[in-house]
């Protein structure tokens, strides 16, 4: 090789990947100019961004979407569905629209702009709203995801939780989005592009990730980082994934301490807000040019890429290697190397991880599903140093702690005079004989007094009482304590609401108190029924007010059946059951 020759190679070599469509697409206006534009921005129609449009904003805004320079107006969002590219023929295979409501759309006045705010109010950009259109988005769902099952997230959102009309347009920014967690992995793609420059990193691969990392992650990033010659980008999502993830910051707890096990200076971690759609192949290939933007020439694609899971029919919605020969087909186009990877498995007769194409027949492949893994965290069980290091369960074991150190809901509903009240003092006291989670007492007439003082018995008022209890029940059970609740609850919308509202932090035990009406009408312990038999009380529950007796309750007591004590015992004996107490 002549001199001339190899410099030029070298010089190659040490320019990072361009960004995709040739330009990084930096939004943010210059200091003075965002001044003034945040100023004037006070005076436009104002509108709040939800987590997943904050999530965009910030990857239009930093550049991380480059070529984008806003929201998608109709002719890109037509053909980015039917073809995958932008009007001017690029490709980019997911729809980045800014959706709203038709009262919102419909005050537009022409060739609006809009301040797009966070939830505090805070403006982030100003957008000149340049196409205002409604989307099919059954379409959308078909073109983008390949199927209208909602059991799919992406497509669930889309149809049920995705304003009508989306609006177009270019963006100023104005302030990236705040963050308070993390700062120091936080970058944006000049950020990192620098950062990679001063290391004199320039062949790297990237990682995308939307869960804990274990010995299986780890070996298959250092071989594909070894088998093309490349340094580590470990750069996980932490904007919104799939629902029922592991939150980020357990994550990144976890990725911390796996970093310790590569060798130094070969990887690196930075966390990318991107609100995940789990499209699958098309998302693959959204994933692969995001990782462009941030300077990365590899990519890896792993088996089921941003895959949804099943769906309705317990089918995979997509086959586990289309998003890797999706990428392929569009390599040489889209600028980034795929790196394409199946599954890593565990050998345990040769104590190795290896490729599941390289399994032999004497091979003793292990493994352990994330749901087995769950399991496992929620009992308290041993979880093998082949599958993580101890380091990482520590971190999972300290944030998922056993069930019997998990906050629960307990939740009576019931006729009034069934027992409710009565059986929820019997079982306070059990528990705190036994054990040694605080326990709060959420009881129907105690609620009235305080929380829910001023409301009546209207369904609205009935509802929006138990839309409170369920609230601070669900932040006592966040905090590892017990909820013990006890309203009549007649309605099942919203004694589902409260389950909602407590499952997403801990367990929610529904009891039916399932008294019969003559029952509770012969004892009536407050004189209410004879009342509301007179006339003299209007709307009560079970007389004159319905009960919608619940469908699928964790258990169902008649009191008239057992005695006070045995109906407690029968709610500690299913805790005792299930490992809560
Ligand atoms: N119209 C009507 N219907 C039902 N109950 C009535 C009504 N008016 C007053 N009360 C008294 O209020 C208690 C029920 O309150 P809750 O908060 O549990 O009811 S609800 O869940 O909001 O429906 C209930 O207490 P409990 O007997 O402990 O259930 C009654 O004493
Ligand atoms: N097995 C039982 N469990 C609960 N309460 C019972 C039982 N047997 C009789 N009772 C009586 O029924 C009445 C139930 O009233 P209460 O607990 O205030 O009901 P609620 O809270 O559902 O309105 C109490 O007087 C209680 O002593």
């Amino acid at each position: 090789m002549n001199a001339v020759v190899a410099e030029s190679v070298s010089a190659e070599h040490h320019a990072l990947v361009a960004p995709h469509g040739g330009v990084l697409r930096e939004l943010y206006v210059p200091a003075p100019d965002a001044e003034i534009l945040k100023r004037n921005s006070a005076g436009l129609p104002q509108w709040t961004l939800n987590q997943r449009q904050l999530c965009d904003l910030e990857l239009l805004l930093n550049g991380g979407f480059s070529p984008l320079q806003g929201f998608l107006g109709r002719a890109d969002y037509d053909r980015v569905l039917a073809e995958m590219r932008l009007a001017n023929g690029t490709l980019w295979p997911i729809p980045i629209t800014l959706d709203v409501d038709e009262a919102f759309a419909a005050k537009l006045p022409d060739n609006a702009q809009i301040s797009l705010n966070d939830t505090q109010g805070t403006p982030l950009a100003v957008l000149t709203v340049e196409d205002v259109y409604f989307p099919d988005r059954i379409a959308e769902a078909r073109s983008v995801f390949g199927t209208t099952d909602r059991t799919h997230p992406g497509v669930a959102e889309l149809l049920d939780r995705t304003g009508p009309v989306y609006l177009g347009g270019k963006l100023q920014g104005i302030q990236p989005p705040p963050h308070y967690d993390f700062t120091a992995l936080r970058h944006s793609p000049r950020q990192l592009r620098d950062w990679f420059r001063q290391h004199g990193w320039h062949r790297i691969v990237a990682f995308q990730t939307r869960n804990p990392m274990h010995r299986a992650h780890r070996e298959l990033t250092l071989r594909a980082a070894e088998q093309v010659g490349a340094k580590l980008l470990i750069q996980p999502s932490v904007g919104r994934t799939k629902p029922g993830d592991v939150d980020h910051y357990t994550r990144v707890r976890c990725y911390h301490a796996l970093l310790e096990h590569y060798p130094r200076d070969h990887a690196t971690l930075s966390l990318l807000p991107l609100a995940m759609r789990m499209g699958g192949p098309r998302e693959a290939l959204w994933h692969a040019i995001i990782r462009k933007n941030y300077g990365a020439s590899h990519f890896i694609v792993g088996r089921d890429h941003a895959g949804p899971g099943k769906d309705a029919e317990g089918k995979p919605f997509y086959d586990p290697y289309a998003a890797q020969e999706l990428l392929s087909e569009h390599e040489d186009e889209l600028g980034i190397q795929i790196v394409p990877f199946p599954a890593m498995v565990y050998a345990a007769n040769r104590d190795v991880y290896l490729p599941q194409t390289e399994v032999g027949s004497q091979d003793e492949v292990r493994d352990i599903s994330g749901t087995e893994l769950r399991r496992r965290l929620h009992q308290g069980e041993a979880i093998p140093e082949w599958f993580t290091f101890p380091e990482v369960v520590k971190i999972l074991r300290e944030r998922h702690p056993a069930n019997a150190r998990q906050g629960f809901a307990l939740f009576f509903t019931g006729l009034s005079g069934s027992g409710k009240s009565t059986l929820a003092q019997a079982v306070l006291a059990r528990l705190l004989e036994t054990g040694s989670r605080p326990v709060t007492m959420l009881d129907g007439d105690e609620v009235r007094r305080h929380l829910s003082k001023g409301l009546g018995f209207s369904r609205e008022d009935r509802n929006a009482n138990i839309t409170r209890i369920g609230y601070v029940a669900s932040e006592v059970v966040r905090h590892g304590g017990i909820a013990i609740c006890a309203p009549i609850a007649p309605y099942a919308e919203a004694r589902d609401e409260a389950r909602q509202l407590v499952q997403s932090h801990g367990h929610f035990v529904e009891i039916h108190i399932a008294t019969p009406l003559e029952v509770c009408e012969a004892r009536d312990r407050k004189g209410l029924y004879a009342a509301a038999r007179a006339g003299k009380i209007k709307g009560f529950t079970g007389i004159d007010d319905p009960y919608e007796t619940p469908a699928s309750p964790e258990l169902r007591i008649d009191t008239s059946e057992v005695s006070v004590n045995d109906a407690a015992e029968r709610v500690l004996a299913w805790l005792h059951s299930q490992e809560l107490a």
